[in-house]
């Protein structure tokens, strides 16, 4: 399994000063979405010229007009996008055309989406890498929220996925065992005290 970090902070000073504590540790760098709307499609350039080795996840979350916006995130360094689970399937295909014109890949991210097994069949056979489990930071921050619901609906799609929602030293091992391809996280490194030893520690978490 893969770990991604996710970069949910606002500037790219404070993106590039993370990723160079925590790349070693980590297959994939996100840009966030509240972070590449602060500082624009530049901080993907700027995180893939300081490191042209790493997969780079543009967390674009886009829900409309998916073959430019995918491209333009390409074209600025992205190596995938993410676009939206609930966006039309013209959407995601005119995102995953986009993606193979540029030997690049895109990610379904299904947030908000209520039977997620379901609809990541669905976006799987339109050609996506992979599908991404996802509750997000307003969801998680709801009474009762359960990341095992999360795990258990990825591992019932029968389709390559991911899983954010929250994911930390405490559950890594259970994402793992879902079967998903990437586990992503964000806070559980971005906030940590020591964010290389936060990603470090998750990375030997792994079997
Ligand atoms: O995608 C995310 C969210 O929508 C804000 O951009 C987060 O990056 C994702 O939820 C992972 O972060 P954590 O939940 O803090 O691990």
């Amino acid at each position: 399994m893969k770990i991604q970090v996710a970069i949910d902070l606002l500037s790219t000073a404070e993106a590039l000063e993370l990723a160079g504590k925590v790349a070693p540790y980590v297959d994939i760098i996100e840009l966030g979405t509240p972070l590449i709307k602060a500082e624009g499609l530049s901080v993907i350039t700027a995180i893939k010229q300081a490191h042209p080795d790493k997969t780079v996840f543009a967390d674009m979350k886009t829900m409309d007009a998916g073959e430019l916006e995918a491209d333009i995130a390409f074209a600025a360094g992205a190596d995938l996008v993410s676009i939206l689970g609930a966006a039309d399937n013209s959407t995601i295909a005119g995102a995953v055309k986009a993606a193979t014109e540029r030997g690049k890949g895109i990610v379904v991210d299904l947030i908000g989406i209520a039977d997620k097994p379901a609809r990541a069949r669905e976006v799987a056979a339109l050609g996506v890498q992979f599908v991404e489990f996802h509750a997000g930071l307003d969801e998680q921050a709801q009474p009762g929220y359960d990341l095992d619901v999360l795990l258990s609906a990825g591992a019932a799609s029968q389709v390559p996925f991911s899983v954010a929602g929250g994911v930390s030293i405490s559950t890594i091992a259970d994402v793992q065992k879902s079967g998903a391809q990437v586990a992503v996280a964000g806070g559980a490194i971005y906030s940590a005290e020591d964010p290389a030893q936060a990603a470090k520690e998750l990375q030997a978490a792994l079997v």
